[in-house]
């Protein structure tokens, strides 16, 4: 049996779990309610579970949001039957699921025969059939895998390792068919956080250790790089698989594309000619040349900025990379070398932003095309939440905060201009009555990234001695922001200093920032609305999504 980690109390768990300030937790949580966002009521949703701690704290997190969904949550236990106590161990996981309030819990029992391919592949695919095949039985509609970031930075590895191309170092995608992935943006650690958090107990397999196995040479491997090349080797590689998933769909669905206009050849209907079909391609060739050579975005029309934010000039920047094209403007700051004048087709305004701002004002004559309100909808690819999801929770913070602040001298300061939005609602719900004042702040002369250090635009009109600041934020991303903010109000005698923000990206923090109020914990992706600007455009959509990729290009 591989090692145990104590069972203590089975039930009261979930609301142990860690609470919603725990980080771990809250971006597990918020992994599987998205995966299950499109569900309809009622659905059964099944996670696999091997007893680890990456499907434990999957289970967990099912068990937990599932009830809220209006969905059934089951479990499914594989018992390959390749240790001596495999369907002891089996029994004592599906203990735990039920003690989860999972129901039902299934363990199915497989014969893997490793003949001609080895133990891994054939337990691969006896669990996946077995997998499947009780889905169906039961009726389920989806099953949850708790792969994590760090399972993902091993098979890019391995498939580095094997020479591979796009399609394969691109990884584990997130949905094939029936199964699920919510757990691919959270890391091996966050898993053990949550079950350590919810006192939830897991085994770890001795299989994990055993160096017989690639995937254990692949998890070596990545350790000793992580000591040689630093901390973000996994993230990286789990990155890299991103951006050519991206890619590897995007040729596919184009050669889909032109597979399907391409006339049978005589040879018969099923076949066809090669000739056309890679002429058609040849728009994705400019597609990329164009985003290469800067034409894509106003933001690339430089030299500069393209070297900093599409990839080396010549080099084809990856489609993920364009889409991250503001943001990473953003990090950058202004860009400190003479710009050639040119004129430039723009959608979205000139105007520059003004905090850790993408770029200087431009000198060359740019023709703006403004979005209309309508387009603005349209231009979301996907909407994270929603305009009642963020009305629903701003009423809850609004409650905690005039809760705690009964009685003190509160004064809520906003940050301009992302937060426009939150202070005006957040405002109007608390049922207590507090001052504002506002603060505009922009990057401090950094030459590539923001440092950090942050240069006061508008200052706050009132003196804050002695008094209780709340500051008021949109989104708290990579934290260097509100952490000098914090600071530099700190620095005045205040009574106390405490940040609510609408947003966090867990994945993005460059610096621990302690907020006290966060209202969704989302993806470390670029996102727009509710504040939240590209260009200046799409702060006054009532949600919060990302963007279409059409806007970028
Ligand atoms: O955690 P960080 O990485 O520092 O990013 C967070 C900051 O970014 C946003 O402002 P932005 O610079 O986009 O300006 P805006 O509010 O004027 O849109 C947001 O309002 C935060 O202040
Ligand atoms: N619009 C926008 N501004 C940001 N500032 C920091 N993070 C973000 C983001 O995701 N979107």
């Amino acid at each position: 049996m591989g090692t145990v980690h104590a069972d203590t109390r089975a039930g009261e768990r979930m609301g142990a779990m860690g609470g919603p300030r725990h980080r771990p937790t809250a971006a597990i949580r918020y992994a599987v309610r998205s995966a299950l966002a499109d569900r309809a009521t009622d659905d059964l949703v099944l996670v696999a579970l091997s007893g680890g701690a990456d499907s434990m704290a999957l289970a967990a997190a099912l068990a937990a949001e599932a009830p809220v969904l209006g969905l059934r949550a089951g479990a499914v236990i594989v018992d390959h039957g390749l240790l001596t106590d495999s369907s002891e161990l089996a029994r004592t996981t599906a203990g735990r699921a039920a003690g989860l309030g999972l129901d039902p819990v299934e363990i199915v029992s497989v014969t893997v025969d490793p003949t001609g391919r080895g133990v891994e592949a054939a337990a691969r695919d006896a669990r996946y059939a077995a997998l499947s095949g009780v889905a169906e039985r039961l009726g389920a509609s989806l099953v949850l895998l708790g792969h994590t970031r760090d399972d993902q930075a091993e098979q890019v590895l391995l498939g580095l390792a094997r020479g591979s191309g796009a399609r394969s170092l691109a990884g584990m995608p997130s949905v094939r068919g029936i199964f699920r992935r919510p757990l691919l943006g959270v890391t091996r650690g966050d898993t053990r956080s949550l079950c350590e958090a919810a006192n939830l107990p897991w085994w770890d397999d001795p299989m994990n250790d055993d160096p017989a196995y690639l995937r254990v040479k692949a998890r070596r491997a990545l350790a000793d790089l992580e000591g040689d090349l630093g901390p973000g080797i996994r993230e990286a590689l789990a990155r890299t698989a991103d951006q050519l998933r991206e890619d590897a769909d995007h040729l596919d669905a184009l050669a889909d594309a032109a597979y399907a206009t391409t006339p049978p050849s005589r040879e018969g209907a099923n076949r066809r000619r090669r000739q056309p079909l890679t002429r058609d391609l040849l728009p994705l060739d400019r597609w990329v040349g164009r985003a290469a050579a800067g034409r894509a975005h106003p933001c690339l029309a430089t030299a500069p900025h393209r070297g900093r934010c599409a990839g080396r000039p010549g080099e084809r920047p990856a489609y993920r990379r364009l889409r991250s094209t503001p943001h990473r403007l953003a990090r950058a700051g202004p860009d400190p070398r003479p710009r050639r004048p040119e004129s430039v087709p723009i959608r979205g305004s000139d105007r520059p932003r003004t905090r850790l701002g993408w770029a200087a004002p431009p000198t060359r004559t740019v023709r703006s095309r403004a979005v209309d309100a309508a387009d603005m909808g349209k231009d979301l690819e996907k909407v994270l939440i929603t305009e009642e999801q963020i009305h629903a929770k701003l009423e809850e913070l609004a409650g905690e905060i005039a809760t705690e602040y009964a009685g003190k001298d509160l004064l809520l300061v906003g940050v301009l201009k992302g937060a426009v939005m939150v202070m005006a609602d957040l405002m109007r719900a608390l049922p207590i009555s507090a001052p504002v004042d506002w603060m505009a702040v922009s990057s401090y002369g950094s030459g590539t990234k923001s440092s950090g250090v942050v240069r006061i635009l508008k200052d706050l009109d009132v003196d804050i001695t002695g008094k209780h600041v709340l500051i008021v934020e949109d989104i708290v991303d990579s934290g260097l922001t509100l952490s000098w903010i914090r600071a530099n109000l700190a620095s005045r005698s205040p009574a106390s200093v405490e940040i609510c923000t609408l947003l966090r990206k867990p994945d993005a923090a460059k610096v621990e920032v302690d907020v006290k109020w966060v209202g969704f914990d989302i993806p470390n992706e670029f996102v727009v609305g509710y504040g939240l600007d590209y260009a200046e455009q799409y702060r006054g959509l009532r949600q919060v999504g990302t963007l279409a990729p059409h806007v970028y290009s």
